[in-house]
């Protein structure tokens, strides 16, 4: 099957209809040019050569790892020759490239080496001294050696502090001796643990004279770096197969009685003298940081997931034309249909009000990482509230964004070159990794409450919160206008009164006689239901923020283009929690109905510029890699050509039926 030169029709049409700059609208959603220019240059530089994906589909679990290590390796030597050129011993390339979208495309079943450099080589510099960074990191940076985050173990992952795996100091020989001692003491899951990395960090209970002084890091190796093979003491593999990400070789780890010097423990912040004194870290969350890191990361990452499949089923929208709306006219575009609006647009909103928060929380991660490198630790509280509300909410939406996206595209959506099972299966996995998303609404329940004791007291609140100060001290909520600034608010109030209720039945259990663990327990509910709400009021608010700010940097088209796109999320968010609006906030039925109309109204209105905004997301045909999504919109040639692919199309007749079908179906006679 040829795939036509020509772009179709309809997709051309759509993209004449544009209001807007596609390119204008692509620099402000990449946040500035710079990044955009890198992306570009490294697509053309890495997808030159890059295998076909269908053929990859069908390859063996073992095959399949094999050769996407062997294209990780190539595109890690590429963009290691790439940010020699554009910025010399800069990191920026790597990091960025590799775990974002491009890195889905490169290593479609995910990568063995995607820990490596979120985790392992970020901790080694940040919880590591300035010597064990020139001892261990720069190896790391450079690819001499590879590693992973060793931290979750068989019988627990949520409760770091019931981790098993031990460290014991021996002053005699100023070694620790490392020990897994039961089976679920076992460290289990770690990517690219399983074949790939010959080093690691591992996360272990420090003991001192048999006394424990908490969870440490340590830098291990594993295996022989000539030979591959697991050093003594060391029982390592792969967990096996997945639901997805078949490539990210995660891993077993036990270890008996494996010896490492003490300057092998990442130093920077707690340290072990010679002589066994135990130095205390000044904040002993500093050791949670490598995954507040990840957890600013992944809400930037999802959003991409979600942006991805939400363009494919734009585009396949405005393609596939499907049952005429009048009996008379020809069948429309699906598109043209309302309800299909509705399955898409709200998620493509979705997807740019989390790349949006997602770009100010990395900031307030750059942030407070610089303030930690000065020992000021004030703002990691907040930040972990962030970073976990907006990773647990982001995962969420996305991943059932992207099933309903993939819905929306009827039978073709379930077809694996549609591509929708890697880009949910990558963006389900984000619910679970770095923090179950109940665990991390359950932990922002916490600051909530203690946040909403501060405020009785009158303490300054974290600037992230000082809304509940503000919606709490209203005795009923202002005038509705409807306007943005009333619905970012109404989403504050709720979350506001939700933290209250919360706060009132904790209290009113802890007069009731219950322990605070156990009325922390069963008001979780609540609890995790304001988390989320100020989440997503946190969205809202910064949606707002960037839309009705610096409108003199951008043209009146984008200003406009970028209105509507907050109208509809401000719109479809109120709704969607109009059930806990509707609790605190009276709302006349007019009211309701002209949320409804403004939601109808805008949809209209965007109709038009559907396919220009997609195409805004700059998503190279390889990133996205769906015979739906491509970009010339020639579907059913490719869902063709993909089929012709199939290894049962290979042969005439396949070999079971001379050995199965036909002796059964001859006995059947
Ligand atoms: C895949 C590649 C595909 C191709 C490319 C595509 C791109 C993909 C990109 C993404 C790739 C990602 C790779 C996947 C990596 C996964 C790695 C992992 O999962 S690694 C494993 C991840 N594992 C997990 O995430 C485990 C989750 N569990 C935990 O983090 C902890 O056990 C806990 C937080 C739940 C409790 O901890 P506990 O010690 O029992 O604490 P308490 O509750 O008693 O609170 C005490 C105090 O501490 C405070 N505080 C707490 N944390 C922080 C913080 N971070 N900061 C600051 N403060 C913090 C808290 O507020 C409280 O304050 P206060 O009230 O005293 O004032
Ligand atoms: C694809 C993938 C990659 C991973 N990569 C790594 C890696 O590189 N390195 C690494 O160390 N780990 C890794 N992990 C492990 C991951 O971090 C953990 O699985 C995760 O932190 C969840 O912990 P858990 O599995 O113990 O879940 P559990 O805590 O057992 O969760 C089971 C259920 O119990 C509930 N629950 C648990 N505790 C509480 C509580 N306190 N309150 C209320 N409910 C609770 C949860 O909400 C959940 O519903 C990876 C996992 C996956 C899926």
């Amino acid at each position: 099957m040829t795939i036509p030169k020509t772009v179709n029709p309809d997709l051309a049409n759509e993209r004449k209809k544009a209001t807007f700059d596609v390119e204008e609208f692509t620099a402000f959603i990449h946040d500035g040019e710079s990044f955009l220019q890198l992306k570009r240059l490294a697509e053309e530089e890495l997808f030159s050569d890059l295998p076909d994906p269908v053929e990859l589909d069908y390859l063996s679990y073992e095959d399949y790892y094999n050769r996407t290590v062997e294209q990780c390796v190539n595109a890690i030597t590429k963009v290691r020759a790439m940010q020699e050129r554009v910025n010399p011993g800069g990191l920026e390339v790597y990091h960025t490239l590799m775990t974002g979208p491009m890195g889905t495309t490169l290593m479609p079943g995910g990568t063995p080496m995607g820990v490596h450099f979120l985790m392992f080589t970020r901790a080694l510099k940040n919880q590591g001294t300035p010597e064990q960074y020139e001892k261990f990191g720069r190896r790391a940076d450079n690819c001499e050696i590879l590693g992973t985050y060793v931290q979750t173990e068989l019988g627990h992952g949520t409760y770091l502090r019931g981790l098993e795996t031990r460290a014991d100091y021996d002053r005699q020989t100023d070694e620790f001796v490392l020990n897994t001692p039961k089976l679920t003491s076992y460290k289990w899951w770690p990517g690219g643990l399983g074949n790939t990395v010959n080093h690691c960090i591992v996360v272990a209970q420090l003991y001192i004279d048999d006394e424990p002084m908490g969870l440490q890091l340590f830098f291990l190796q594993v295996r022989d770096e000539q030979t591959h093979k697991a050093l003594p003491g060391i029982d390592i593999g792969d967990i096996g197969k997945k639901i997805g990400l078949q490539a990210v070789n995660n891993g077993y780890l036990g270890l008996t009685n494996v010896r490492i010097p003490r300057t092998n423990m990442l130093m920077k912040n707690a340290k072990v003298l010679p002589d066994g004194t135990f130095v205390k870290s000044p904040v002993s969350q500093l050791a949670y940081f490598p995954m507040v890191f990840v957890r600013c990361m992944i809400v930037l990452v999802n959003s991409g997931f979600h942006a991805m499949a939400a363009t494919i089923a734009t585009r396949y929208s405005a393609v596939r034309r499907q049952s005429p709306i009048k009996p008379d006219e020809p069948e429309p575009q699906v598109l043209d249909h309302v309800t299909q609006q509705m399955k898409i647009v709200p998620e493509i909103v979705t997807a740019i009000a989390y790349r949006l928060a997602g770009v100010k929380l990395n900031k307030m991660y750059e942030e407070t990482a610089s303030a930690v490198g000065l020992s000021d630790y004030s703002r990691l509280p907040e930040l972990h509230a962030l970073a976990c509300t907006l990773k647990a909410s982001c995962t969420y939406d996305s991943t059932f964004g992207i099933e309903r996206l993939r819905l929306a595209c009827g039978g073709h959506g379930y077809l694996a070159s549609a591509n929708f099972g890697n880009i949910f299966t990558w963006a389900t996995a984000a619910c679970t990794y770095e923090g179950e998303n109940s665990v991390l609404y359950l932990q922002v329940g916490k600051i909530l409450l203690k946040t909403w004791g501060d405020m009785l007291s009158g303490k300054p609140l974290m600037p992230t919160m000082a809304y509940l100060g503000v919606c709490a001290s209203w005795h009923e909520f202002p005038e509705w206008t409807g306007d943005w600034q009333c619905l970012v608010q109404a989403l504050q109030y709720a979350a506001t009164n939700k933290t209250l209720i919360a706060s009132k039945s904790y209290t009113r259990r802890l007069e009731s006689g219950l322990s605070p663990p156990d009325a922390f327990n069963v008001t979780g509910i609540e609890l995790t239901q304001a988390a989320e709400l100020h989440g997503r009021a946190f969205v809202a608010n910064n949606f707002f923020e960037e839309v009705t700010q610096n409108r003199e940097n951008r043209s009146a088209s984008l200003n406009n283009l970028l209105e509507q796109l907050l109208e509809l999320y401000l719109v479809h968010t109120v709704q969607r929690h109009m059930a806990d609006i509707l609790r605190f906030i009276h709302l006349t039925d007019e009211h309701l109905t002209s949320l409804q109309d403004r939601l109808e109204t805008v949809l209209a209105e965007l109709r038009p510029n559907l396919v220009a905004i997609c195409d805004g997301f700059d998503f190279h045909d390889k990133v996205l890699s769906s015979v739906l999504g491509c970009y010339d919109g020639n579907v059913y040639e490719r869902i063709f050509e993909a089929a012709k692919k199939s290894p049962l199309n290979q042969r005439d007749v396949p070999a079971s039926f001379a050995q199965h079908l036909k002796p059964f179906m001859r006995s059947s006679l």
